[in-house]
């Protein structure tokens, strides 16, 4: 219920007349740095040939604090225009427990405090605002640094301001945050993923504020927020733990480019720095990087949907199962007990014992093979200097001798032997073959870096201080493990397992359950995206627990076509309508790179479409064709499923692309065929 409340508008123009003044003095202050720094730089410049080295070193320390300080000014400067945009969305009236006034809070994305300290704008993610998310009227309560406050919720009001401007105002009742939800969800898509500060869901709200576990596992059905809510949990970590976190110390593993640059605004929008985005294939580049080769997701991906390698598939297929990863551990253990085989050693006249060497190497137990050698190493060359001193003066050996010495006494000397001998201990060498010189198929990627990081250790990256990793449901248990290895750190892992685009990846939740210590799961079953009608067509086509959010749109469409060229004409007719309406994005979702590609080259003389591929890096409203795996994680006001046909979608793993790609509609989901229909869509009612 939309509410015309006169003394809101006040307070609003105060609110922002206040803002206006600390723009203006922050401008003030920008300048003045600005100059301070001109005429610094100046001096120095003019100067330094007169100044002795203590002096140019107090300039330069001055100079340096003066852009720190003048940095933080302009990030202010930045948050200050920002709120003069949209201050806040929300208000809530709290009263303590003892007190008879209830005080009005006000909510936005920053806070904002006047000169005496009175906070005029609370940050969404301070403690005071979670009463927002977490409840209605009545008994309420939050958690300050100094315990837990309780007190009473008298009033909750939502905004929508824009440019500085009450779009509109709602007074609270149970049913009140769908109705902004409602509006929020029904706008069209954007080019960029957008915070969602002002509708979190309890739910959604419990899952940002986990600061328990380890490692929290969400699985989520499609559109149920998960993404959204990953990136609102780095700003919440950023903000609380800001004396020690900081956006470099996070870092997103994200399946592609497209859905990395989609997702980028986010953190900006809510005030913090963007963080570092990497994908999986980054990080294999750049372990094997100088020494081997391997075959891209991209390519690998197609040949495994064609279905025409049961042999590539059957690799996959072991490579990415849980138990896999078992018998590579296994195999590890007996490598580290067994191919080690140590000898009596002989350095000038002295000669280490082989029980001191085998000593030496237990000892080290827990540290990659080529460390513990090079530990062993020093103890050796210790324990000749110390000969030398008691006995006699006896030549030390150099490191690199006496490592070479121990490297001989391993059966293997590289990781890749180590790796490739692997198959043979457990008797299915087929399972290994190289996909041409020197460079490894995608499967072997993963488990080669694990041997390597067994072998010859790895750097982790200490300064990582938390890892978001979204589309769980895509990479392997050994994926895992090497990230384990990699990032000893805090861990949020997303995904929907009923989302998994491999048909050849065995992982599941019950083996990502059994990789980690200390995790915690939580489970969303509402999604957020898609109309009603669309997620009830997604569900006939695989039943899944998913919840559509009670917001109501057109029926999807099946149109059967007698031929390709008629299929063809609907398309370009569907286009027509799109490019009449008001909708701003469109994804003609394919299954293989090779239908798209055909599509496109069917289309692009007539119709403004682009394709987003594997080389891709950007997501851009307007018509777009695609692929299913491509498309994960994003969203179109308007989706189209060509050739929804039986020959092209026929067994239960073409069922969870189909769904895949139905729900990355918003508004509208067409599908249309020639031939035979797909036995697996929902017949039409
Ligand atoms: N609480 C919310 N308020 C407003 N919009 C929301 C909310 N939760 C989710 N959404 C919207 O729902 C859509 C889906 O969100 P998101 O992409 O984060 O979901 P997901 O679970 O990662 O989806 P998928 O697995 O299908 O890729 C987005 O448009 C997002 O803005």
């Amino acid at each position: 219920m939309s509410v015309n409340f006169p003394e809101e508008t006040k307070h609003l123009d105060r609110i922002i007349g206040r803002l206006q003044d600390a723009l203006n003095e922050l401008d003030e202050r920008v300048k003045a740095y600005a100059d301070e720094f001109k005429e610094s730089m100046k001096y120095l410049a003019e100067n330094r040939s007169g100044m002795d080295g203590m002096e140019i070193f107090s300039n330069q320390t001055s100079i340096s604090q003066m852009i720190r300080s003048g940095t933080h000014t302009v990030e202010r400067r930045t948050k200050i225009a920002k709120l003069i945009d949209s201050p806040y969305f929300a208000r809530i009236d709290f009263k303590l427990v003892d007190e008879n006034e209830a005080d009005p809070v006000y909510i936005g994305r920053f806070s904002f405090s006047d000169d005496d300290n009175n906070m005029l704008i609370y940050d969404w993610r301070a403690p005071i605002s979670s009463m927002y998310y977490d409840f209605e009227l009545g008994h309420a309560f939050y958690e300050a640094p100094a315990g837990v406050i309780e007190g009473e919720l008298t009033r909750k009001r939502q905004f929508k301001i824009k440019n500085g401007q009450m779009e509109y105002a709602l007074e609270s009742s149970i049913s009140i945050i769908d109705e902004v939800l409602q509006r929020e969800l029904s706008s069209n898509s954007d080019q960029k993923m957008k915070n969602i500060v002002a509708t979190i869901q309890k739910e959604q709200n419990k899952i940002i504020r986990n600061e328990n576990a380890d490692v929290l596992v969400i699985q989520g059905v499609a559109g149920s927020g998960k993404t959204s809510i990953a990136l609102h949990r780095i700003a919440y970590f950023l903000y609380k733990y800001k004396e020690r976190l900081s956006a470099q110390n996070v870092v997103i593993i994200s399946p592609n480019k497209v859905f990395a640059d989609y997702i980028s605004n986010v953190l900006p929008e809510l005030g913090e720095e963007p963080i570092v985005e990497v994908g999986f294939e980054d990080i294999a580049a750049e372990q094997l990087h100088n020494v081997l080769e391997f075959e891209r997701y991209a390519v690998e991906i197609d040949r495994l949907l064609d279905g025409h390698d049961q042999q590539l598939a059957e690799r996959t297929r072991f490579k990415s199962s849980l138990e896999f990863l078992t018998q590579l551990d296994e195999y590890l253990e007996f490598a580290s007990e067994q191919y080690f085989e140590p000898q009596d050693c002989t350095f000038g006249s002295v000669t280490v014992s082989k029980d001191f060497i085998q000593k030496r190497y237990q000892a080290y137990k827990n540290q990659p093979i080529s460390q513990r050698f090079a530990e062993i190493t020093e103890d050796i060359i210790l324990l000749i200097k110390k000969e030398s001193v008691m006995e006699r003066k006896i030549p030390v050996p150099t490191k690199k001798a006496v490592m070479k010495k121990l490297l001989s006494m391993f059966k293997f000397t590289s990781t890749l032997a180590l790796y490739t001998h692997f198959f043979t201990f457990i008797d299915r060498p087929e399972m290994f073959v190289f996909k041409s010189k020197n460079s490894l198929e995608h499967a072997d990627v993963f488990p080669y870096i694990y041997v390597k990081i067994f072998f010859e250790g790895i750097e982790g990256l200490d300064g990582i201080q938390h890892v978001v990793i979204d589309e769980m449901q895509d990479y392997t248990p050994v994926q895992y493990a090497v990230i384990k290895k990699l990032y000893k750190c805090k861990k949020t892992i997303l995904g929907d397992f009923g989302q998994i685009v491999n048909p050849y990846n065995s992982n599941s939740l019950q083996s990502l359950k059994k990789l980690f210590e200390n995790v915690e799961f939580m489970e969303l079953n509402k999604s957020y995206r898609s109309t009603y009608e669309i997620i009830s067509f997604a569900q006939r086509i695989q039943q899944s627990n998913i919840a559509p959010v009670e917001r109501h749109g057109e029926e999807p469409r099946i149109i059967p076509c007698d031929s390709s060229q008629s299929e063809l004409a609907s398309i370009e007719k569907l286009l027509t309508d799109f490019r009449n309406s008001s909708y701003s994005s469109l994804g003609i979702i394919c299954k293989t790179n090779r239908q798209a590609k055909e599509l496109y080259d069917a289309l692009h003389e007539k119709h403004d479409v682009h394709v987003l591929d594997f080389n891709s890096e950007k997501f851009i409203d307007g018509i777009t064709i695609t692929t299913i795996h491509m498309s994960k994680g994003l969203e179109f006001d308007e989706v189209i499923i060509p050739s929804a046909n039986a020959e092209r979608y026929q067994t239960d793993f073409d069922r969870s692309l189909l769904y895949i790609a139905c729900t990355r509609a918003m508004h509208k989901l067409t599908l249309t065929y020639h031939g035979e229909i797909t036995s697996l869509l929902p017949l039409q009612g």
